[in-house]
Protein backbone atom coordinates (compact mmCIF):
# COMPACT_ATOMS: atom_id res chain seq x y z
CA UNK A 1 0.00 0.00 0.00
CA UNK A 2 0.95 3.45 -0.71
CA UNK A 3 2.90 4.98 2.33
CA UNK A 4 0.78 8.14 2.59
CA UNK A 5 -1.76 5.76 4.72
CA UNK A 6 1.14 3.69 6.24
CA UNK A 7 0.90 0.08 6.52
CA UNK A 8 -0.54 -0.28 10.01
CA UNK A 9 -4.18 -1.20 11.07
CA UNK A 10 -5.87 1.38 12.13
CA UNK A 11 -9.00 2.26 13.91
CA UNK A 12 -11.06 4.42 11.26
CA UNK A 13 -15.00 5.11 12.38
CA UNK A 14 -16.61 3.12 10.20
CA UNK A 15 -16.10 0.86 7.42
CA UNK A 16 -16.34 -2.92 6.65
CA UNK A 17 -15.10 -3.72 9.77
CA UNK A 18 -15.35 -7.41 11.19
CA UNK A 19 -13.07 -9.23 13.36
CA UNK A 20 -10.50 -12.53 12.12
CA UNK A 21 -13.93 -14.82 11.97
CA UNK A 22 -16.31 -13.03 10.21
CA UNK A 23 -14.20 -11.41 7.73
CA UNK A 24 -15.18 -12.73 4.31
CA UNK A 25 -12.76 -14.05 2.13
CA UNK A 26 -11.97 -13.30 -1.74
CA UNK A 27 -10.64 -16.47 -3.22
CA UNK A 28 -9.10 -16.52 -6.35
CA UNK A 29 -7.95 -19.54 -8.48
CA UNK A 30 -7.03 -20.65 -11.82
CA UNK A 31 -4.25 -22.59 -13.81
CA UNK A 32 -0.78 -21.85 -13.82
CA UNK A 33 0.50 -18.57 -14.89
CA UNK A 34 -2.86 -17.19 -15.71
CA UNK A 35 -2.07 -13.58 -13.63
CA UNK A 36 -3.60 -14.28 -10.24
CA UNK A 37 -0.60 -12.78 -8.10
CA UNK A 38 0.12 -10.44 -10.35
CA UNK A 39 -3.65 -9.09 -9.96
CA UNK A 40 -3.78 -9.06 -6.34
CA UNK A 41 -0.60 -6.74 -6.33
CA UNK A 42 -1.45 -4.49 -9.40
CA UNK A 43 -4.71 -3.67 -7.13
CA UNK A 44 -3.75 -4.58 -3.57
CA UNK A 45 0.06 -3.54 -3.54
CA UNK A 46 0.27 -0.65 -6.15
CA UNK A 47 3.12 -3.16 -7.94
CA UNK A 48 3.65 -1.83 -11.42
CA UNK A 49 2.08 -4.24 -14.29
CA UNK A 50 5.48 -4.39 -15.95
CA UNK A 51 7.07 -5.62 -12.38
CA UNK A 52 4.61 -8.63 -12.33
CA UNK A 53 6.91 -9.96 -15.41
CA UNK A 54 9.28 -11.36 -12.36
CA UNK A 55 6.58 -12.51 -10.27
CA UNK A 56 7.55 -15.72 -9.12
CA UNK A 57 5.14 -18.59 -9.43
CA UNK A 58 3.12 -19.65 -5.85
CA UNK A 59 3.83 -22.27 -4.42
CA UNK A 60 1.48 -22.18 -1.54
CA UNK A 61 -2.08 -21.39 -0.50
CA UNK A 62 -1.55 -17.73 -0.50
CA UNK A 63 -3.82 -15.48 2.06
CA UNK A 64 -3.46 -11.96 2.35
CA UNK A 65 -5.69 -9.36 4.65
CA UNK A 66 -5.93 -6.17 2.86
CA UNK A 67 -4.97 -3.72 5.46
CA UNK A 68 -4.94 0.12 5.80
CA UNK A 69 -7.87 0.09 3.42
CA UNK A 70 -11.79 0.45 3.65
CA UNK A 71 -12.16 -2.90 2.30
CA UNK A 72 -11.71 -4.91 5.42
CA UNK A 73 -11.68 -8.17 3.42
CA UNK A 74 -8.94 -11.12 2.83
CA UNK A 75 -7.52 -12.54 -0.25
CA UNK A 76 -6.67 -16.40 -0.44
CA UNK A 77 -4.90 -17.82 -3.24
CA UNK A 78 -5.07 -21.46 -4.18
CA UNK A 79 -1.99 -21.89 -7.11
CA UNK A 80 -3.14 -23.81 -9.92
CA UNK A 81 -1.03 -26.68 -8.90
CA UNK A 82 -3.13 -27.17 -5.65
CA UNK A 83 -6.79 -28.75 -5.50
CA UNK A 84 -8.59 -26.12 -3.24
CA UNK A 85 -10.76 -29.57 -1.86
CA UNK A 86 -8.01 -31.71 -0.33
CA UNK A 87 -9.45 -32.05 2.87
CA UNK A 88 -5.73 -30.68 4.49
CA UNK A 89 -7.01 -27.36 3.13
CA UNK A 90 -9.96 -27.75 5.65
CA UNK A 91 -12.30 -26.58 2.05
CA UNK A 92 -15.38 -26.46 4.70
CA UNK A 93 -13.92 -23.69 6.67
CA UNK A 94 -12.74 -21.74 3.27
CA UNK A 95 -15.65 -21.93 1.23
CA UNK A 96 -17.99 -21.20 4.19
CA UNK A 97 -16.53 -17.69 4.84
CA UNK A 98 -16.32 -17.03 0.90
CA UNK A 99 -17.82 -14.16 0.15
CA UNK A 100 -16.58 -14.51 -3.65
CA UNK A 101 -14.80 -17.24 -5.85
CA UNK A 102 -12.75 -15.70 -8.73
CA UNK A 103 -11.59 -17.65 -11.25
CA UNK A 104 -8.69 -16.43 -13.74
CA UNK A 105 -8.55 -17.93 -17.34
CA UNK A 106 -5.75 -16.68 -19.43
CA UNK A 107 -7.44 -15.54 -23.11
CA UNK A 108 -4.10 -15.99 -24.49
CA UNK A 109 -4.01 -19.85 -23.94
CA UNK A 110 -4.51 -22.00 -26.72
CA UNK A 111 -8.15 -23.62 -26.62
CA UNK A 112 -7.59 -26.30 -25.46
CA UNK A 113 -5.67 -24.89 -22.60
CA UNK A 114 -8.52 -22.89 -22.48
CA UNK A 115 -11.37 -25.80 -22.49
CA UNK A 116 -9.00 -27.85 -19.45
CA UNK A 117 -9.46 -24.59 -17.58
CA UNK A 118 -13.15 -23.90 -17.68
CA UNK A 119 -13.48 -28.04 -17.34
CA UNK A 120 -11.73 -27.49 -13.86
CA UNK A 121 -13.36 -24.16 -13.01
CA UNK A 122 -16.80 -25.57 -13.16
CA UNK A 123 -16.08 -28.46 -11.15
CA UNK A 124 -14.77 -26.40 -8.64
CA UNK A 125 -17.47 -23.61 -8.60
CA UNK A 126 -19.94 -26.69 -8.61
CA UNK A 127 -18.19 -28.21 -4.61
CA UNK A 128 -18.10 -24.64 -3.83
CA UNK A 129 -21.98 -24.03 -4.19
CA UNK A 130 -22.50 -27.69 -2.46
CA UNK A 131 -20.35 -25.77 0.33
CA UNK A 132 -21.79 -22.12 0.27
CA UNK A 133 -24.75 -21.39 -1.74
CA UNK A 134 -24.42 -17.79 -1.21
CA UNK A 135 -20.71 -17.26 -3.11
CA UNK A 136 -20.67 -15.22 -5.56
CA UNK A 137 -19.49 -16.86 -8.56
CA UNK A 138 -16.73 -14.41 -11.01
CA UNK A 139 -14.68 -15.60 -13.96
CA UNK A 140 -11.96 -12.95 -15.07
CA UNK A 141 -11.36 -13.34 -19.12
CA UNK A 142 -8.12 -12.07 -18.20
CA UNK A 143 -4.93 -10.65 -20.40
CA UNK A 144 -6.81 -9.55 -23.32
CA UNK A 145 -4.27 -6.69 -23.54
CA UNK A 146 -3.19 -9.13 -26.31
CA UNK A 147 -5.98 -9.66 -28.47
CA UNK A 148 -7.77 -7.71 -30.64
CA UNK A 149 -10.96 -6.65 -29.86
CA UNK A 150 -12.97 -8.48 -32.34
CA UNK A 151 -11.27 -11.68 -31.01
CA UNK A 152 -11.74 -10.58 -27.61
CA UNK A 153 -15.37 -10.51 -27.67
CA UNK A 154 -15.10 -13.90 -30.20
CA UNK A 155 -12.84 -15.70 -26.90
CA UNK A 156 -15.70 -14.13 -23.90
CA UNK A 157 -18.54 -15.82 -26.06
CA UNK A 158 -16.55 -19.08 -26.46
CA UNK A 159 -15.86 -19.22 -23.07
CA UNK A 160 -19.40 -18.50 -22.08
CA UNK A 161 -20.99 -21.15 -24.08
CA UNK A 162 -18.11 -23.49 -22.71
CA UNK A 163 -19.15 -22.68 -19.23
CA UNK A 164 -23.41 -22.38 -19.90
CA UNK A 165 -22.44 -26.19 -21.59
CA UNK A 166 -19.98 -27.49 -18.93
CA UNK A 167 -22.71 -26.50 -16.24
CA UNK A 168 -25.72 -28.18 -17.69
CA UNK A 169 -23.71 -31.45 -18.35
CA UNK A 170 -23.37 -31.69 -14.64
CA UNK A 171 -26.60 -30.20 -13.89
CA UNK A 172 -25.84 -27.47 -12.74
CA UNK A 173 -26.83 -24.81 -15.38
CA UNK A 174 -29.40 -22.09 -13.93
CA UNK A 175 -28.14 -22.73 -10.48
CA UNK A 176 -25.17 -20.90 -10.60
CA UNK A 177 -24.90 -17.59 -11.34
CA UNK A 178 -21.57 -16.57 -12.81
CA UNK A 179 -20.62 -13.16 -14.00
CA UNK A 180 -17.41 -12.38 -16.65
CA UNK A 181 -15.61 -9.90 -16.74
CA UNK A 182 -12.56 -8.72 -19.61
CA UNK A 183 -9.62 -7.84 -17.75
CA UNK A 184 -6.07 -6.66 -17.90
CA UNK A 185 -3.86 -5.38 -15.34
CA UNK A 186 -2.08 -2.98 -18.24
CA UNK A 187 -5.32 -1.39 -18.10
CA UNK A 188 -7.78 -0.10 -15.76
CA UNK A 189 -10.25 -2.86 -16.74
CA UNK A 190 -8.88 -4.96 -13.91
CA UNK A 191 -9.88 -1.76 -11.06
CA UNK A 192 -13.27 -1.68 -12.58
CA UNK A 193 -13.81 -5.24 -12.43
CA UNK A 194 -12.43 -5.79 -9.07
CA UNK A 195 -14.78 -3.19 -7.87
CA UNK A 196 -17.92 -5.16 -8.76
CA UNK A 197 -16.49 -8.00 -7.48
CA UNK A 198 -16.26 -6.66 -3.68
CA UNK A 199 -19.52 -4.26 -4.90
CA UNK A 200 -21.40 -7.08 -4.37
CA UNK A 201 -20.14 -8.36 -0.60
CA UNK A 202 -21.07 -4.31 0.14
CA UNK A 203 -24.26 -5.29 1.92
CA UNK A 204 -25.33 -1.44 2.52
CA UNK A 205 -24.59 -1.10 -1.66
CA UNK A 206 -28.12 -0.22 -2.31
CA UNK A 207 -28.45 2.63 -0.02
CA UNK A 208 -25.07 4.00 -0.88
CA UNK A 209 -26.25 4.18 -4.59
CA UNK A 210 -29.26 5.95 -3.92
CA UNK A 211 -27.33 8.75 -1.88
CA UNK A 212 -24.94 9.31 -4.79
CA UNK A 213 -28.15 10.05 -6.83
CA UNK A 214 -29.57 12.26 -3.81
CA UNK A 215 -25.49 14.04 -3.88
CA UNK A 216 -25.84 14.20 -8.33
CA UNK A 217 -29.45 15.54 -8.38
CA UNK A 218 -28.90 17.87 -5.77
CA UNK A 219 -25.36 19.39 -6.84
CA UNK A 220 -26.00 18.96 -10.79
CA UNK A 221 -23.08 16.38 -10.36
CA UNK A 222 -23.16 14.14 -13.86
CA UNK A 223 -21.32 11.07 -12.23
CA UNK A 224 -19.85 10.48 -8.72
CA UNK A 225 -18.09 7.41 -7.00
CA UNK A 226 -16.87 7.00 -3.68
CA UNK A 227 -13.59 5.46 -3.57
CA UNK A 228 -11.45 3.24 -1.73
CA UNK A 229 -8.64 5.18 -2.13
CA UNK A 230 -5.36 3.29 -1.63
CA UNK A 231 -6.83 0.38 -4.05
CA UNK A 232 -8.69 2.63 -6.14
CA UNK A 233 -11.69 0.28 -5.70
CA UNK A 234 -15.19 2.06 -6.29
CA UNK A 235 -17.05 0.85 -3.72
CA UNK A 236 -20.75 2.49 -5.19
CA UNK A 237 -21.44 4.85 -7.76
CA UNK A 238 -24.35 6.59 -8.76
CA UNK A 239 -27.23 4.40 -10.60
CA UNK A 240 -26.12 5.92 -14.02
CA UNK A 241 -23.83 3.56 -16.79
CA UNK A 242 -20.32 3.86 -15.77
CA UNK A 243 -18.17 4.92 -18.56
CA UNK A 244 -14.70 3.25 -18.79
CA UNK A 245 -13.09 6.95 -19.71
CA UNK A 246 -14.89 8.41 -16.66
CA UNK A 247 -13.83 6.19 -14.44
CA UNK A 248 -10.07 6.09 -15.58
CA UNK A 249 -10.23 9.87 -15.15
CA UNK A 250 -11.27 9.37 -11.55
CA UNK A 251 -8.40 7.02 -10.60
CA UNK A 252 -6.05 9.36 -12.46
CA UNK A 253 -7.50 12.26 -10.56
CA UNK A 254 -6.75 10.41 -6.99
CA UNK A 255 -3.01 9.33 -8.18
CA UNK A 256 -2.12 12.85 -9.40
CA UNK A 257 -3.84 13.95 -5.80
CA UNK A 258 -2.04 11.88 -3.84
CA UNK A 259 1.54 12.61 -5.48
CA UNK A 260 0.84 15.97 -5.10
CA UNK A 261 0.06 15.96 -1.58
CA UNK A 262 3.20 13.68 -0.87
CA UNK A 263 5.50 15.95 -2.28
CA UNK A 264 4.27 19.45 -2.05
CA UNK A 265 1.63 18.63 0.74
CA UNK A 266 2.22 20.89 3.95
CA UNK A 267 3.37 18.02 7.25
CA UNK A 268 2.07 19.57 10.50
CA UNK A 269 3.97 17.12 13.40
CA UNK A 270 2.06 13.73 13.14
CA UNK A 271 0.26 14.18 10.49
CA UNK A 272 -0.09 13.43 6.94
CA UNK A 273 -0.38 15.45 3.70
CA UNK A 274 -3.18 13.42 2.46
CA UNK A 275 -5.86 12.90 5.05
CA UNK A 276 -9.73 12.89 6.26
CA UNK A 277 -9.95 16.38 5.33
CA UNK A 278 -7.96 16.61 1.88
CA UNK A 279 -9.64 17.90 -1.24
CA UNK A 280 -9.40 18.99 -4.77
CA UNK A 281 -10.01 20.69 -8.04
CA UNK A 282 -9.13 19.87 -11.72
CA UNK A 283 -10.47 21.50 -14.41
CA UNK A 284 -10.78 19.48 -17.67
CA UNK A 285 -10.45 21.30 -21.12
CA UNK A 286 -13.66 19.70 -21.74
CA UNK A 287 -15.43 22.66 -19.65
CA UNK A 288 -15.82 19.87 -16.96
CA UNK A 289 -14.64 19.81 -13.34
CA UNK A 290 -13.50 17.34 -11.64
CA UNK A 291 -13.42 17.29 -8.03
CA UNK A 292 -12.44 15.13 -4.90
CA UNK A 293 -13.38 15.08 -1.03
CA UNK A 294 -12.03 12.53 1.19
CA UNK A 295 -14.87 11.42 3.81
CA UNK A 296 -12.28 9.50 6.08
CA UNK A 297 -9.14 8.48 6.26
CA UNK A 298 -9.71 5.78 3.95
CA UNK A 299 -12.93 6.66 1.47
CA UNK A 300 -13.25 9.33 -1.25
CA UNK A 301 -16.13 10.79 -3.33
CA UNK A 302 -14.70 11.98 -6.91
CA UNK A 303 -17.08 13.55 -9.10
CA UNK A 304 -17.31 15.09 -12.53
CA UNK A 305 -19.46 18.02 -13.30
CA UNK A 306 -20.15 20.38 -15.79
CA UNK A 307 -18.09 24.15 -15.50
CA UNK A 308 -21.42 26.03 -15.33
CA UNK A 309 -22.66 23.57 -12.61
CA UNK A 310 -19.58 24.04 -10.36
CA UNK A 311 -19.92 27.80 -9.69
CA UNK A 312 -22.51 27.36 -7.06
CA UNK A 313 -19.23 25.94 -4.39
CA UNK A 314 -21.73 26.45 -0.90
CA UNK A 315 -24.49 24.29 -2.56
CA UNK A 316 -22.03 21.61 -2.98
CA UNK A 317 -20.47 22.11 0.12
CA UNK A 318 -23.42 21.82 1.58
CA UNK A 319 -24.90 18.90 0.01
CA UNK A 320 -21.68 17.36 0.39
CA UNK A 321 -21.69 17.15 4.56
CA UNK A 322 -25.32 15.92 3.84
CA UNK A 323 -24.16 13.23 2.33
CA UNK A 324 -21.04 12.64 4.57
CA UNK A 325 -23.54 12.39 7.57
CA UNK A 326 -25.66 10.22 5.35
CA UNK A 327 -22.61 7.62 5.01
CA UNK A 328 -22.05 7.52 8.53
CA UNK A 329 -25.61 6.91 9.31
CA UNK A 330 -25.49 3.76 7.11
CA UNK A 331 -22.54 1.82 8.74
CA UNK A 332 -22.97 3.01 12.02
CA UNK A 333 -26.90 1.42 12.15
CA UNK A 334 -25.09 -1.49 10.33
CA UNK A 335 -22.51 -1.78 13.09
CA UNK A 336 -25.09 -1.29 15.47
CA UNK A 337 -26.67 -4.38 14.14
CA UNK A 338 -24.10 -6.19 14.44
CA UNK A 339 -23.49 -5.67 17.65
CA UNK A 340 -27.22 -6.18 18.88
CA UNK A 341 -28.54 -8.84 16.40
N1 LIG B 1 -0.18 -9.63 -21.02
C1 LIG B 1 -0.55 -9.79 -19.75
N2 LIG B 1 0.22 -10.53 -18.94
C2 LIG B 1 -0.19 -10.68 -17.65
C3 LIG B 1 -1.37 -10.09 -17.16
N3 LIG B 1 -1.52 -10.46 -15.85
C4 LIG B 1 -0.45 -11.22 -15.55
N4 LIG B 1 0.36 -11.37 -16.62
C5 LIG B 1 1.63 -12.11 -16.70
O1 LIG B 1 1.36 -13.48 -16.50
C6 LIG B 1 2.47 -14.12 -15.89
C7 LIG B 1 2.04 -15.03 -14.76
O2 LIG B 1 1.46 -14.24 -13.75
P1 LIG B 1 1.31 -14.75 -12.23
O3 LIG B 1 0.63 -13.64 -11.51
O4 LIG B 1 2.58 -15.25 -11.69
O5 LIG B 1 0.30 -15.98 -12.42
P2 LIG B 1 -0.30 -16.94 -11.31
O6 LIG B 1 -1.67 -17.30 -11.76
O7 LIG B 1 -0.19 -16.31 -9.95
O8 LIG B 1 0.63 -18.21 -11.43
P3 LIG B 1 0.93 -19.38 -10.35
O9 LIG B 1 1.47 -18.70 -9.13
O10 LIG B 1 1.96 -20.23 -11.03
O11 LIG B 1 -0.34 -20.14 -10.09
C8 LIG B 1 3.42 -12.99 -15.44
O12 LIG B 1 4.50 -12.95 -16.32
C9 LIG B 1 2.59 -11.71 -15.58
O13 LIG B 1 3.36 -10.58 -15.95
C10 LIG B 1 -2.17 -9.31 -18.06
O14 LIG B 1 -3.22 -8.74 -17.75
N5 LIG B 1 -1.70 -9.21 -19.35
Amino acid sequence: MSDVWGDEEDNFTYGLDGDDRERPTIVLMGQKRSGKTSIRKVVFNKMSPNETLFVESTAKVTKDRIAASFINFATQEFPGQVCPFEDSLNPQTNFSRCGALLYVIDAQDDYNEICAAIKKMCDYFMRAYNINNKIKFEVFIHKVDGLTDESRAEASLEIYNKVKEDLADMGYDGLLHINFYCTSIYDHSIFEAFSKVVQKLITQLGTLEKLLDIFNSGSNVEKSFLFDVSSKIYIATDTTPVEMATYELCCDMIDVTIDLSAIYGQKMEGQRAFDENSSAVIRLKSDHVLFLRQLNRHLALVCIVRSENFEKQGLIDYNFKCFKEGIEKVFLVQKKMQENP
